[in-house]
């Protein structure tokens, strides 16, 4: 709904009033369009201001309408009645005023803003366009080039910038609704003229067929099979080439195409399931609404190799003192220069980071709140980092690991209070990658998790809660996945075959191109202590079986030959030389395939690229049905969350369970029962009980998908 005030001095006050962003839902659209005809009505109003509750201006249409018919005024007529009325409307702007809320502003005659508040228009990350005039009025107001920024990307601008590029006309300081009653009053009887944004001549680049080629091929490229920022940039070619009235015409055709589009439902469902994560539960009861996250102000990092000092510089940048620990001199001293150079990197136009120290001597730790410790990926090492910790931390410190999928428990043991562990599994680097897995034992306390989940908020990250198991979500999926992969090299496939039908759905690298990037040693090293390759192997084991099951050696082999990825120059791909990063189909693998296959009486075949989807995402969707089977994850958006931010899943597409709901559970089931009959040394590919009682339920909407997991876990 929509307030109406008249206030002294011939101005009256309309109020979006829809907590908490004042989205705009059919209710507050038919409050503006009521309150604004009375105020239009009104001979004593000379003037009127727009304002949100709450101290946020408007977060844009109501994305939860979208789901279902649309009813009530429609956002365009409104706003078009906005901008054509005689009686100039001031936006007042403070905190958001986000896609339809800043379509609302343009549409207003003048635009006053809080120096804190923030604009944009992230339609483009939903999988629409601003289709309420955006795409035609930004260009007429700021200039075609820095409008599809903005619409293509979707960032938010700070007022400041807001103000240089010319979306606001005004900043304040101090009372937003007082500066713009009063410059409302000021501008009282002026004639609009060229206030009204859709009468303007947008500004365009001189060779204008040449720019908007040239930035469909960057968003094209940019968005891996998005469709929404190619839309984007068509509607706002229409406003440089089209009257205004065409271009609305384009707009609304353009959005259409969108509106009802799986990508958007795939992208909405992200943001609804982004902010879902948020509102945590564990099996043991601890919730996100009754645990109480402790204040963190001190912590200290343990290990300052490529994680800890990714850590380190998250923590600094949210404003939290450091205490950097390396027991060695010469590593302390890398360490020292490394996260300096980051910071300064990353310094410009930030805010003040928090103190930080570096140290060799643990018993500075002393007066820290919470140590993350980051130390070399080994449970006996980190054991004895635990105990040390135990000795020297007060007992109330927070001790969490980050580890990629070692037992947290285990750690929690080796400590005077295990109640106060929890993983914090960061992905590299630590200061950039938004993920972060917040892993809870069987004994974490409520407070530890919930202390956890708050600290990764504050690091600007987004905190997923799961369980303890080895890998925990992520990287226990991406082993099947990534076995599948190595399989299909073996009967027949390439790496650069594999990773094009993988980047081709929208992955940003390919799992060859990924493993080469991350260094094939690293999983040679896991391999090696579960004892699946090297000296830990029986002898006369076949190279191609490994406890009872299909195994493939391929990855150890590239390793045994010195083949590391980019770190070494080659791996599945050659490379320039070491370090350099653009990747070569190698002939050398080619070869080495060949000789593998038949050293093994493989007999290669054309493996089709719609096998090599379904086989590598289908068995890592598989194992996520197992993962919520076994409580390691609460829901499936968890999962999809974790994709999404970690992994590099192509966000229109929702993340792997939100995509196996898209295809089909029926469909996914047959696939891997298809599979599973064809390969049944692969017990990955065996459909899971969860799975099988999904399809059985009538494949239900994911949002009900929790209640058909709570039935099989309690009956597993
Ligand atoms: C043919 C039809 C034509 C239609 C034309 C439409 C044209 C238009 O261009 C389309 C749009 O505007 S598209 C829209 C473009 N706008 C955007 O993309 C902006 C999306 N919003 C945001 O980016 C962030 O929420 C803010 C930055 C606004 C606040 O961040 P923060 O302070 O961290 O808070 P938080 O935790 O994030 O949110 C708090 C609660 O509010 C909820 N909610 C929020 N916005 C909502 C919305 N628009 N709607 C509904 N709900 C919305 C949110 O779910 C959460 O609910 P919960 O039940 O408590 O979980």
């Amino acid at each position: 709904m929509a307030r109406y005030v008249r206030i002294p001095g011939s101005i009256a006050l309309i109020t979006l009033a829809n907590p908490p962003v004042n989205a705009l839902s059919a209710a507050v659209r038919r409050g503006i369009t009521e309150t604004l005809s009375r105020a239009i009505a009104d001979p004593e109003v000379k003037a009127v201001v727009l304002c949100g509750e709450n101290g946020n201006f408007c977060g844009g249409a109501d994305i939860k309408e979208f789901a279902g018919p649309m009813s009530g005024p429609g956002l365009v007529p409104m706003i078009d009645a906005i901008e054509a009325g005689e009686k100039p409307v001031v936006a007042a702007i403070e905190g958001v005023a986000l896609g339809g809320g800043l379509e609302l502003a343009l549409g207003c005659h003048y635009r006053i803003a809080h120096c804190k508040a923030r604009v944009g228009l992230p339609e483009v990350t939903l999988g629409l366009l601003p289709a309420a005039g955006g795409t035609q009025r930004l260009p007429r107001l700021i200039g075609l080039s820095a409008a599809l920024d903005l619409i293509t990307t979707g960032r938010h601008v700070s007022a400041q910038e807001a103000l240089q590029l010319g979306i606001v006309d005004r900043l304040t300081e101090g009372d937003t609704l007082g500066v713009a009653v009063e410059f409302a009053q000021s501008i009282a009887g002026q004639p609009l003229g060229s206030r009204r944004l859709s009468t303007r001549t947008p500004a365009c680049p001189a060779d204008l067929d040449s720019f908007l080629q040239g930035a469909l091929v960057q968003v094209r490229r940019r968005a891996r099979g998005a469709m929404a920022p190619e839309a984007c940039v068509r509607a706002v070619g229409a406003a440089a080439t089209l009257p205004y009235s065409q271009g609305m015409q384009r707009e609304q055709e353009l959005m259409a195409s969108l509106f009802r589009s799986a990508q958007a439902r795939a992208l909405q469902y992200c943001f609804f399931s982004q902010r879902l994560v948020g509102r945590w539960s564990t099996p043991s009861g601890a919730r996100w609404d009754s645990a109480e996250p402790r204040p963190i102000r001190r912590a200290a990092v343990i290990g300052l190799g490529t994680m800890g000092r990714g850590i380190a510089v998250s923590l600094l940048q949210a404003g939290i003192a450091v205490v950097a620990v390396e027991t060695d001199e010469q590593q302390l001293e890398a360490g020292r220069r490394a996260v300096t150079a980051l910071l300064e990197r990353r310094a410009q136009g930030r805010g003040s980071e928090g103190p930080l120290r570096f140290t060799t001597d643990l018993q500075q730790l002393r007066q820290v709140e919470l140590v993350i410790e980051a130390v070399f990926e080994d449970l006996a090492v980190k054991k004895q980092v635990f105990r040390q910790l135990s000795a020297v931390c007060p007992a109330d410190t927070l001790l969490c690991t980050n580890t990629s999928g070692l037992d947290v428990e285990q750690l929690a043991a080796c400590t005077r209070s295990p109640e106060l562990v929890v993983g914090t599994h960061f992905f590299g680097p630590a200061h950039v990658m938004k993920l972060l897995e917040v892993v809870y034992g069987p004994r974490s306390s409520p407070v530890a998790v919930a202390t956890a989940m708050h600290l990764g908020k504050r690091l600007g990250k987004v905190s997923v809660a799961v369980g303890n198991c080895p890998g925990f979500v992520g990287n226990r999926m991406l082993k099947p996945y990534l076995e599948q992969a190595h399989f299909l090299l073996e009967e027949g496939a390439a790496p650069e075959q594999v990773d094009q039908a993988l980047e081709e759905f929208g992955f940003a690298m390919g799992v060859f191109r990924v493993a080469d990037l991350s260094g094939l040693d690293v999983g040679w090293r896991v391999r090696k202590e579960a004892g699946l390759t090297g000296p830990g192997v029986a002898p006369g084991e076949s190279p191609r079986r490994r406890q009872g099951r299909r195994y493939s050696p391929l990855p150890d082999l590239l390793c045994e030959q010195g083949r590391l990825g980019q770190k070494t120059g080659r791996g599945w791909y050659l490379y320039e030389g070491p370090g350099a990063r653009e990747a070569r189909p190698d002939p050398w693998t080619h070869s080495f395939l060949q000789q593998y296959r038949q050293q093994h009486g493989l007999q290669p075949r054309a493996v089709p690229q719609q096998e090599v989807l379904e086989r590598c995402l289908y068995a890592l969707i598989n194992e996520g049905f197992r993962v919520l089977e076994d409580g390691i994850a609460t829901g499936p958006e968890d999962i999809d969350i974790i994709y999404v931010f970690g992994y590099g899943w192509p966000r229109h597409r929702g993340g792997p369970m939100f995509h196996a709901g898209a295809v089909g559970l029926a469909t996914v089931l047959d696939r891997l029962e298809h599979y599973h009959h064809a390969h049944p040394d692969i017990p990955n590919l065996q459909p899971s009980a969860l799975l099988r009682r999904l399809v059985a339920s009538g494949n239900p909407p994911i949002q009900k998908w929790r209640e058909v997991i709570r039935r099989v876990r309690s009956q597993l």
